[in-house]
């Protein structure tokens, strides 16, 4: 195996993205020394790590929509009516499905189809095939910093190209957007791929210019245990951290809890942040909460009260910023006006609990130091089976079903590991699989679903699974039988 969790050096880099930018004849206009000069001219303001820094230290929460059409002026007027009428804190640009397959060519004909349409023919904005100009004029119709948002296992290309065009953060990662998002790509190849994203930015961050990377915490969105989350977040937090990045937003995707949604999010930092030292990166670490990834309710006032659970939810738990859902979240891409009454029904709630935590109840406690304990099993265990080599270790892990995404459709994922809700709609380990958690932790999950069982007068098993799955659609959070 080639692949090391080792820092790639400028002629390894630069020897690669010759290839990287004959991809697509758009890769061509970036220069490096060029680019770097227009990331010197971002103003403070349009930064994304200054903004997340600011919030942080404010302990604030931030507002972030996802959003992205085919055409350029039509995601120009989107985004301003997102940062105006939505009072967006943060932008993105959520880019198209084929760019995150390196589909360029069918891009072009979702550009054209969309052209004769006079509608967006692509569920987000190909911002490889419009190259540098047409993203810097997204970028400097803006007021605010703005993201890619993707699933891109590789995203050579695309991070060169947004960041060449002002974008100062990009989200994902060697197993965020790869596991849960494609069927074929090899853990080792992506892994490989994102060393060079993640390189890029350390070696913008060598010229004084400050990127910001967020690894997908949410992963499938469908019942994924903190702990598996968090160690996925950690890791990638860890490999971004070998190649120079020093902006981290690491994050979680709301499960429905509230005590151990807050957990998550506190135990997440604190093991970050211990990792972090143990392996001598100094990072600026901040914090993203997903607002609920699994199935919505198609009705919009229900939808709402997801949104804004989730919103009181990232604020008690201190996250810098949360990522808005909207009420056509059960219809696919949301209108303009949809998205930006996502934003409002949050902002409500993040001003009205601005400053509130969630006090550390011994419930909380006991929550935080379980996920702490849990996380810890499966990083040793990767450790161990990279012989210290953390990204040896990550293809391993997954061939061996110790890091296990539940319903990911990756060939490479074991999917052994089957999560469930306790009786308290926390989300509990049902089956193990091969993810190595100690027997204190094994006997203590199987406790927790015990207890559902009884309550329902039911056997722990797989329709649990399934009921937990469609509740939150139903209206409700744990699925109880019938
Ligand atoms: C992991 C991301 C899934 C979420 O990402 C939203 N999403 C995807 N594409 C767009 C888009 N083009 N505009 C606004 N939201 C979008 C979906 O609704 C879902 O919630």
């Amino acid at each position: 195996m080639e692949l090391k969790n080792k820092k790639l050096s400028r002629d390894e880099f630069l020897k690669i993205r010759e290839e990287v930018l004959n991809q697509w004849p758009t890769g061509r206009d970036v220069d490096l020394e060029e680019a770097a000069q227009y990331l010197k001219s971002v103003p403070d303001y349009k930064n994304f790590c200054v903004k997340l820094k600011k919030a942080k230290d404010e302990g604030i929460t931030l507002a972030q929509p996802r959003a992205g059409v085919a055409l350029v002026d039509a995601h120009i007027e989107l985004l301003k009516y997102l940062q105006n009428e939505g009072g967006a804190d943060l932008l993105p640009s959520t880019i198209d499905s084929y760019t995150r397959q390196n589909r360029y060519s069918e891009c072009e004909v979702g550009i054209e189809e969309s052209k004769k349409a006079g509608r967006s023919m692509l569920n987000g904005f190909p911002a490889v095939n419009y190259g540098v100009k047409e993203c810097r004029r997204v970028y400097e119709s803006l007021e605010l910093p703005l993201q890619a948002r993707h699933g891109t296992p590789d995203s050579r290309l695309l991070s060169e190209i947004i960041h060449a065009s002002g974008w100062t953060s990009n989200e994902g990662g060697g197993i965020s957007y790869n596991i849960p998002y494609a069927k074929s790509v090899s853990v080792e190849k992506s892994l490989t791929d994102w060393q060079y994203c993640d390189r890029l930015v350390g070696i913008y961050e060598e010229m004084g210019i400050h990127i910001n990377r967020e690894p997908f915490g949410p992963l499938t969105g469908t019942l994924v245990p903190p702990s598996m989350s968090n160690a996925v977040a950690i890791i990638e937090g860890l490999l971004a951290a070998e190649q120079g990045v020093k902006n981290l937003t690491l994050g979680y995707g709301q499960c429905g809890n509230l005590i151990q949604d807050v957990a998550a999010i506190r135990a997440l930092v604190e093991q970050a942040e211990e990792y972090f030292k143990e392996y001598g990166y100094d990072i600026e670490l901040t914090t993203v909460f997903h607002q609920w990834m699994g199935g919505f309710p198609a009705d919009e006032s229900k939808a709402f009260g997801v949104i804004c659970t989730g919103s009181a939810a990232a604020a008690l738990a201190g996250a810098t910023k949360v990522i808005v859902k909207t009420p056509h979240e059960a219809v696919g891409i949301p209108t303009k006006e949809a998205n930006a009454a996502g934003i409002k029904a949050t902002k409500q709630t993040l001003n009205l609990l601005r400053g509130q935590r969630l006090p550390l109840s011994k419930e909380l406690k006991d929550e935080i130091e379980l996920i702490k304990a849990e996380t810890k099993c499966i990083i040793d265990e990767v450790l161990k089976l990279g012989k210290g080599d953390i990204a040896v270790g990550t293809v391993k892990a997954f061939e061996a079903g110790v890091l296990d995404i539940p319903f990911a459709p990756s060939r490479y994922n074991a999917g052994k590991m089957l999560p469930a809700r306790d009786n308290n709609g926390a989300v509990r380990y049902l089956e193990f699989g091969n993810v190595p958690m100690n027997k204190e932790i094994r006997d203590y999950n199987r406790k927790l679903l015990e207890e559902r069982a009884k309550y329902e007068g039911r056997d722990v098993s797989f329709q649990m699974v399934v009921d937990d799955i469609f509740a939150v659609g139903r209206g409700v959070l744990i699925g109880r039988p019938e």
